[in-house]
């Protein structure tokens, strides 16, 4: 990342018809900690296209808590090296392709999370910028039907719900109960298990104001965390997915022989936890289901956030009540 310098000659290298600038604004950190160490420059780098990479006009982009999470340093033992543009999701249109690209070419609209382990070694330029590299694995062509900001707001969180549905072996005629389900992974958890994993039974956690969104995704029993414990139901489920931390308690509402997704906390047998991988055959494959409208993105009505109040953004996802994602749009 170059110090932003308006004396930089700004050279620009023509890929076909498309003029790539050799700068780029983007939003940056130089070392760990709150929000207040991000800082807007007019003068990174734009990243090198490797050959099984394309370079992404970034149209939009969303914010992940593993985002502000790798910001603190929670994850610097296996994270690149600082300065870091944080951001993992992104939608945009393909403007380079490397040499052994095959399914993509200039012009594609495309999405997808930019990291494919989302801990280990994530990119140090990522989607928070004008332009970013991605390889051609991890990326997908965007939902027809979607906008940019509609569909950024999709793949690290739609690959967490469909990894983790899958890893808790969830199928049809199953019920589960999700925790969380109006948040960024959670509202769309309990769409994939009914429209995709044919659920005969989406129960899920929400505070007051947020149960109507749930029933608005086809909740059948949507759960008051303000009003009663989850745990103390009677009735126990096939699967319990966290997505809050509550993995003590997910453990006692799950029936014998059941699994218990966990993404974040402490966690005991039956109770699992994974690390998200981003893939971009995932997205296809979930594809139809987005342009079909059964699956439908969640973003949260405060956004989507311009480019111009990351910060702002930032501290919103971070006080945890965010509805569905929060997206950052226009870049
Ligand atoms: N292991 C992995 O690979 C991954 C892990 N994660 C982790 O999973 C967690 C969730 O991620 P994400 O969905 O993006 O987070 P969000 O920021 O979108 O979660 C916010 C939502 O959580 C809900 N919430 C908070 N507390 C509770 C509660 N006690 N009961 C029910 N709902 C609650 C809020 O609803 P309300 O306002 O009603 O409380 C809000 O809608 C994060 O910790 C994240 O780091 C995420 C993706 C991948
Ligand atoms: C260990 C879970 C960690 O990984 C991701 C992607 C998060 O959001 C986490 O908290």
């Amino acid at each position: 990342v170059s110090a932003s310098s308006s004396s930089q000659t700004e050279t620009a290298s023509a890929v076909g018809s498309t003029v790539v600038p050799s700068k780029m604004k983007a939003w940056v950190y130089d070392e760990y900690g709150g929000a207040s160490v991000l800082r807007f420059d007019e003068g990174v780098s734009v990243p090198a296209v490797e050959e099984d990479q394309v370079l992404v006009k970034v149209a939009a982009a969303a914010l992940n808590p593993v985002d502000f999470k790798r910001r603190l340093g929670k994850f610097k033992a296996t994270d690149s090296p600082l300065p870091t543009v944080p951001g993992y999701d992104v939608a945009g249109v393909v403007v380079k392709v490397g040499n052994r690209v095959k399914g993509l070419k200039e012009g594609d609209e495309v999405y997808g999370n930019i990291n494919e382990k989302a801990l280990e070694d994530p990119k140090q330029f990522g989607s928070l910028a004008e332009y970013t590299s991605v390889e051609e694995k991890l990326i997908a062509l965007k939902p027809k039907n979607l906008d940019f900001a509609q569909a950024a707001g999709l793949p690290l969180a739609i690959e967490t719900a469909n990894e983790g549905l899958e890893k808790a072996g969830f199928s049809a005629g199953k019920s589960i109960l999700v925790l969380g389900g109006a948040g960024g992974v959670g509202s769309l958890v309990v769409q994939l298990a009914k429209q995709v994993f044919g659920a005969s039974k989406v129960a899920a956690t929400a505070s007051t104001g947020k149960i109507e969104l749930l029933k608005s995704l086809g909740v059948d029993l949507a759960i008051d965390y303000t009003k009663e414990n989850f745990e103390e139901l009677t009735e126990k489920f096939d699967v319990v997915y966290d997505t809050v931390g509550q993995g003590e308690k997910a453990v006692k509402a799950v029936k014998e022989g059941g699994s218990v997704v966990v993404l974040t906390g402490a966690v005991s047998p039956p109770g699992f936890r994974f690390v998200v991988t981003s893939d971009g055959a995932a997205l296809t494959k979930l594809n139809p289901f987005l342009e079909s409208g059964k699956i439908k993105p969640v973003i949260d009505p405060k956004g989507p956030f311009p480019f111009s109040k990351l910060v702002d953004a930032f501290s919103y996802l971070e006080t945890g009540r965010a509805t569905g994602k929060v997206v950052i749009y226009p870049i």
